[in-house]
């Protein structure tokens, strides 16, 4: 079955912000710039953006957009200096954005890809038309199972294990209308324990969560995001660009 590359939303040129791919190299790589949604404490969102300043993703984290200004992932973004963003507004709220004043500000700050970590509210159609193929959620089950209204954060966890099923693991997928129906890009199984809690489980997912977020903000970032002709999205290896995954 043959694969043809992604076209992306965002791939215009900005000379701005491109860096020499190696020493002396003539071709250049541009860094592509990220917006990060929480609702929570925001460890994915850490890993990401260290794994931007350590280099090992061609990104840099330039807008934290939020529900909860106060929550662990805003705080963060503060203490590096990253500005923080509150969506939606809400109606006793004085502050907080409209969906249209989102995309203006998301385009004013250049943004090439939006990715959800732990948000937990509905993204609206208007965000996802102004960026197509360019936003993704992260959710920790095998979808499609144990997803949809009502499935996040220990709620996901509690309902895998009192179904008795024996894996469980992370998904990143596009974001769509609906809440995780997306086309899945990228998963990891991690075994459910016959004695887990709710919170061991989530410990054990959380950690490949957070090694498989950034394996795929690098593969975003580099462009090597294909789609196979039956509209599946995979990602070419670095390592062997013969191999997807
Ligand atoms: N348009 C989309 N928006 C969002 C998606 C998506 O796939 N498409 N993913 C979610 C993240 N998510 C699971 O990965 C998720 C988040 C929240 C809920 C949910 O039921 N939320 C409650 C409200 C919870 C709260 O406000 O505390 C609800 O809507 O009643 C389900 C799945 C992010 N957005
Ligand atoms: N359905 C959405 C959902 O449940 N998302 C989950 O919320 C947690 C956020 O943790 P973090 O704030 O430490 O990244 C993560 O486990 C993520 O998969």
């Amino acid at each position: 079955m043959s694969v043809r590359r992604l076209e992306c939303s965002n791939n215009a040129e900005k000379v701005s912000n491109v860096v020499p791919e190696k020493e002396g190299s003539k071709s250049w790589v541009k860094r592509r710039k990220l917006a990060v949604f929480v609702s929570g404490g925001g460890s994915n969102f850490r890993s990401i953006n260290q794994a931007c300043i350590e280099g090992s993703v061609n990104g840099d984290v330039v807008v934290l957009v939020t529900n909860k200004h106060a929550c662990g992932g805003a705080q963060y973004a503060r203490d590096k200096g990253i500005p923080v963003i509150l969506f939606p507004k809400r109606k006793d709220e004085l502050n907080g954005l409209s969906s249209g004043d989102l995309v203006k500000v998301l385009r004013e700050f250049e943004v090439d890809f939006i990715l959800l970590a732990g948000y937990l509210k509905l993204i609206p159609p208007e965000l996802i038309q102004a960026y197509p193929r360019s936003i993704f959620n992260i959710h920790p089950s095998l979808l499609p199972a144990f997803g949809g209204e009502g499935y996040y954060g220990m709620e996901v966890h509690k309902a895998v294990i009192a179904s008795g099923a024996r894996y469980s693991g992370a998904t990143i997928h596009f974001v769509d209308e609906h809440y995780d129906t997306g086309r899945i890009l990228a998963q990891k199984a991690v075994p459910v324990l016959a004695n887990d809690t709710a919170e061991e489980l989530a410990a054990r997912v959380l950690r490949e969560e957070h090694k498989l977020y950034v394996k795929v903000t690098a593969a975003l970032c580099e462009d090597r995001i294909v789609w196979r002709e039956d509209g599946v999205p995979l990602i070419r290896s670095k390592e062997n660009p013969e191999e997807y995954y």
